[in-house]
């Protein structure tokens, strides 16, 4: 069983989710709880603010069409590219983390959500080398040009970016190159930074 508080907020942002996917970030939540009063991995402390987490990660389904890839740069504990890999299980996931603690929890996380096509990458993004991506997530790890320039070699002109920021992100898309056009989702404090190819 899926959590009911975490399906009235879905439901308030207008997303329908099957019970295998509830179930499985149901199972990711107890993980993070039980983790969490050990290792510190995140300031999400109690189930209330990881439902909140869940559901700031989840809220792009409903306008980024599913990629055929997918890369989280700097996933944390799991926001938001664990939680979008449990909504699209069959999208080869890379999720990018440098810090062991963090990255341990992943990859078991992943496994016990039965999330196989979900890799954990434990270095720095600079550092990864990987075929291009059909969509680079990435939420609270630095600003967009940086973000641009440190995939770039995991990029081509198809790739798509979903960029989870707050009140500057028009200051960071001042001087976003030329290919890519720029879509400012709300859902206050929240804004969804969406690139997609210009042409
Ligand atoms: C503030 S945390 C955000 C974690 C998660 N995305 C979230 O929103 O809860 C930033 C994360 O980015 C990771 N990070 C920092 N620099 C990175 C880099 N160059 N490549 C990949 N991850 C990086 C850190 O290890 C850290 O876990």
């Amino acid at each position: 069983m899926g959590s009911e508080s975490l399906r009235v907020g879905l439901v308030k942002v207008g997303l329908e989710l099957d019970e295998r996917v509830l179930e499985r970030l149901e199972h990711f939540t107890e993980l993070l709880l039980e983790w969490n009063r050990v290792h510190n991995l995140t300031g999400a402390r109690d189930r209330r603010e990881i439902e909140a987490n869940i559901l700031d990660s989840l809220v792009p389904l409903s306008f980024v069409s599913k990629p055929d890839s997918l890369l989280d740069v700097g996933t944390g504990a799991g926001f938001p590219g664990l939680v979008l890999a449990a909504a699209w299980p069959e999208i080869p996931t890379v999720l990018c983390e440098p810090l062991k603690k963090r990255a341990s929890f992943l990859r078991i996380a992943a496994l016990e959500m039965g999330l196989e096509r979900v890799e954990v990458a434990r270095k720095r993004v600079e550092d990864l080398q990987h075929e291009p991506f059909g969509l680079i997530s990435s939420r609270a790890v630095t600003d967009t040009g940086l973000l641009l320039e440190l995939t770039r070699h995991l990029s081509d002109e198809r790739t798509r970016y979903l960029f989870y920021k707050g009140t500057r992100v028009e200051e960071e898309i001042a001087e976003l190159p030329e290919t890519l056009k720029a879509e400012i989702i709300e859902r206050p404090p929240r804004r969804y930074l969406y690139l997609q190819p210009a042409a």
